[in-house]
This record gives structure tokens, sequence and C-alpha cells, in this order.
């Protein structure tokens, strides 16, 4: 009651007794549509229930900056530490100085310097996504994302870890598995009351596969930050070193983390540099996986929009076949086009924060401690009163839209933003040139619909599906 009455100035959903919302959210196909019908009942601001748990839904764009660029609401919800047991204090999770010091140590990794060298990495796991690409011309329809899912694995595996794991290679790969294995896993107890609770979940069978799961990650990565450490130290070469083939290596993010010094000038823990490793793995594959998906599927639908990004394409790389990072960033079509499917599909559809203090808003309007602050990203971008015929895949819209601030938040705002945005929208620039180039997208002769799923990373329920027709 002293919260409701704390929260007066918030409209309060209708719920049932003890459960809260509990219904409305249970199926992931439905949520999003929820999210946005509340969003636009309520003028972008809520308070909801799931199981005694006090929620706000928040798309209103003075309170998502207001919480978004706050320096006390910083500590994220409880449903990351699902993440707890693999990424441990990771970056994307931990809060206070734990992850002030991940955030200062990592930001220079995201320097253009270094991210231009990353460009050349991007060549070889993009030459075996196009070869598996190959096998789908002309089929009725198939299913990019999964096929997508197993590129961006294998780009993250070599830029933070430095490592080739034959992810896209081989049909069964144990550590690709488990990575599978976990973000479904995140997802199921994030959405599954019992399971969420730590107390019924380590009695069920899902525990010890998670445990047997997070035990090989670790084991992996463990391995090869320890292989890395000693050649480095062999070697006393801060940059560049050799592979296995005799080929010069590009740095990772692992190299940088090797070579970082904390505030008294010690070189990082083995724990702390694996918990880094996990959560870029972690964060930076799905994310990336599901923003190019969607890109193809919009593209598919729309060959206008198709025809002028490939004109550009042409027109910035003319006979070139290596793409540089220089024409990466002339692609503005492109960009165009990227953004306005993460406008419509945002990969993270909604992220959340909990409230550790009675924060002040305005004169008279507080919100109490431990109160989880859901902003929806979906709703967002789709408000009709920001963005005019907001379910229209338009990429020119944002030639000539006035930006009002907090009104387009794919990447989040403010401190915790995602850090690897300009890395990740490298890596859709540089695939999607490539695709492009060799095929055209059309949509798939059987389903054109998508019915999107918010789990962690939003999916479509039913895959992404499309047809490809060669180029050549
Ligand atoms: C299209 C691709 C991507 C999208 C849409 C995306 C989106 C986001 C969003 C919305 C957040 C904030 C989450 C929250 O507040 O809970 C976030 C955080 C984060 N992202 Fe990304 N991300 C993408 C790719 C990447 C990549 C490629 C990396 C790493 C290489 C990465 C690393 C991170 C990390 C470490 C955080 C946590 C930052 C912090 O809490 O300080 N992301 N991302």
């Amino acid at each position: 009651r002293n919260l409701k009455e704390k929260l007066w100035w918030i409209p309060i959903t209708p719920g049932y007794p003890i459960i809260g919302n509990a219904l409305e959210f249970a199926d992931t196909t439905k949520t999003l549509e929820t999210m946005n019908r509340y969003m636009l009942k309520y003028r972008g601001c809520c308070y909801f229930t799931l199981l005694f748990r006090p929620l706000l839904l928040i798309s209103d764009a003075k309170l998502c900056e207001w919480v978004l660029s706050s320096t006390t609401i910083l500590t994220k919800s409880i449903d990351y530490q699902f993440l707890y047991n693999w990424l441990e204090g990771g970056m994307l999770i931990s809060t206070g100085s734990e992850w002030r010091k991940a955030r200062r140590i990592l930001s220079p990794a995201f320097h253009f310097a270094i991210l231009e060298q990353f460009v050349e990495v991007f060549e070889s796991p993009t030459a075996i996504f196009l070869d598996c690409l190959r096998k789908q011309v002309d089929k009725d329809s198939f299913n990019v994302h999964p096929v997508i899912v197993n590129y961006t694995l294998d780009i993250i595996c070599r830029t933070a870890m430095g490592v080739d794991l034959k992810v896209q290679e081989e049909s069964q790969n144990d550590y690709v598995a488990a990575v599978d294995a976990m973000c479904k896993t995140v997802v199921e107890r994030a959405f599954n009351p019992l399971k969420s609770f730590d107390i019924i979940y380590r009695l069920t069978p899902d525990y010890y596969r998670e445990m047997r799961n997070v035990k090989l990650l670790h084991s992996v990565s463990n391995a090869v930050i320890q292989k890395r450490r000693n050649e480095m130290e062999r070697q006393k070469d801060t940059v560049e070193s050799v592979n296995d083939d005799g080929t010069k290596r590009k740095m990772a993010f692992l190299d940088l983390l090797l070579q970082s010094r904390d505030e008294h000038g010690q070189p990082l823990s083995q724990e702390f540099i694996r918990r880094e490793v996990d959560t870029f793995m972690f964060a930076g594959h799905d994310t990336t996986a599901s923003a190019i998906s969607f890109v193809l599927f919009c593209l598919a639908n729309h060959p206008d929009a198709q025809n002028e990004a490939l004109t550009e394409i042409k027109e910035v790389l003319g006979e070139q076949k290596k793409i540089s990072y220089k024409e990466l960033q002339q692609m503005k079509y492109l960009e165009m086009v990227i953004k306005e499917s993460l406008r419509l599909y945002p990969s993270v559809p909604f992220y959340s924060r909990k409230t550790t203090e009675e924060v002040v808003y305005e004169d008279g309007k507080v919100i109490p401690e431990g109160v989880t602050l859901i902003i929806s990203a979906y709703a967002i971008h789709r408000n009709p009163h920001v963005y005019e015929q907001p379910d229209k895949f338009i990429p020119s819209r944002f030639l000539n839209l006035e930006s009002k601030p907090f009104t387009y938040l794919p990447f989040s705002a403010g401190p915790r933003n995602c850090i690897g945005q300009k890395f990740a929208m490298l890596v859709m620039k540089f695939a999607l040139i490539n695709v492009l180039s060799n095929f055209e997208v059309l949509p798939s002769n059987s389903s054109c619909e998508v019915v999107l799923s918010a789990e962690t990373v939003l999916k479509a329920h039913n895959g992404v599906n499309i047809r490809l027709k060669s180029r050549t």
C-alpha cells in the first residue's frame, strides 16, 4: 500500500491478486504488443506487478532520459542474474565499482583505431558465411536466422578471443551448443516463475545441465586466455603476433585486456578477463544476428530499398573486392536501412533497472526502493506521436527526422549504453554488403509474416524466412 501511495502519479494497470499481470506476459509472442498497448493507453508509463514484484513500464521520452542518464539508477534488474553463473560479475550485469572498472578498461577497445583493425578479421568468417548461404539459393523458403547466429558467433570468437573455433564448419561444436543452451536457459528462467526461484531451480535437471555448460564455457575461455597470456609473455610483443599457420595475427579484445593494468598498475586477474570475454561472447553475437536477420527480412519485402542499397554499394566499392573501414563509413543509405530495421525490430526490445534507494523524479514525484523499471524500446520506436506510419519500413525517414532525444534507443543511452554499438554497426554493414552483392534477397514463397517473440533478444517465433537468388 505504501508503495502504491508513493507512486500516486503513475497509472496502475489492473491485475489479479498475487500473480498480478503475470498472465499477460506469459506468452513471449504477445509481450511486445501488450507493452505497446499499455504505453499508448497510459501515455508512456504505467505500474504493474508480476508475482508481488513491482514494475514500471516506461516509454515516455522524458522519463526514459531521466532513468537512463541517472548516475544512481545503474543497477540492472534481477532478470540479469540468470546470467550470473556464466558471466559472473561481467560488465553487462555488474554494478558499482566493478562495473565502472570494466567500463573504464574496455572503453578504449572500441576506439576507431582498434575497430579499424577488426575489419580484416571479418573476411574469413564472411567467406564461410556466404558459402553457407549459397547452399540455400533457389529454395522456396529458408530460415536465415540460424545461419547468421553461427556467423556472428564465429566473428565474436575471432574478435573477442582471437580464436577460430570452426563455429560455422562443424555441425556439432560443444562450445556453440553450450552458448546456445545458456541463452535458452536465461529466457526460460526469466519467463517461468517457478524456474526463476533459485531454490526450486537448483532441484531441477536444468540446473545440472546449466552447470555442465558453464564448466565447459569457462574451461574454453580460460584455456584461450592462458594460451594467449603465455604467448605474449614469450614474445613480449604487445601489438601483433603470429598465428599457428604463420600469418600475422590481428589484435583481439582479449589482447587489450591482457595488456591493461588496474588502478594499482597491476595486470588484470584471470577471472576478471574471463568474465569480460564471456560477456562479449554473450552480448555481442545474438543481438547482432537478430539485427542482420531482420534487415534481410525488411529488404526482401522492400525491393526498392534493396536496389538503393545495392547501388550505393556499387558506387562506393567500384571494382574493389576488399572492404575497408573507410568504405563502411561511407555507406550512409545502408546505415539508414539498418537504423530503420532496428527501429522496427530492436534486438533488445526492452531492458531494465532496479531502484536501490528512493529516487526523486520531480517535485513530489518519487520512485521507491526495489522497483523494476522496464524501458520498452519496442514501444518507444512504434509511437505514432513520434514516428509517422510507425509500422512501415521507411529508411529515408532518418534523412530529415528531427531527432527528438530519447525516442530512438536500440542501443540504450547514457552511462550504461551499449559499449559495442560501433563494432556492431561495422559487422552488420560488412555482412549486408557481402550478402547483397552476391544474392538477390526475396520474400519467402510460403510465409511472409514474422511472429515476434520477446526473448532476451528479439526473435521471430516462426523463423526469419526469406529466399535467395544468386546474382552471378
Ligand atoms: C545490433 C547489435 C546490438 C544491439 C542492438 C545491442 C543493444 C544493447 C543494449 C540495448 C544494451 C543495454 C542493455 C541494458 O541496459 O541492459 C547493450 C549493452 C551492452 N552491449 Fe550491446 N548491443 C549490440 C551489440 C553488441 C556487441 C557487438 C557487443 C560487444 C562486442 C555488445 C556489448 C554490450 C555490453 C558489454 C553491454 C553492457 C554495457 C553496460 O552495462 O555498461 N553489444 N547492448
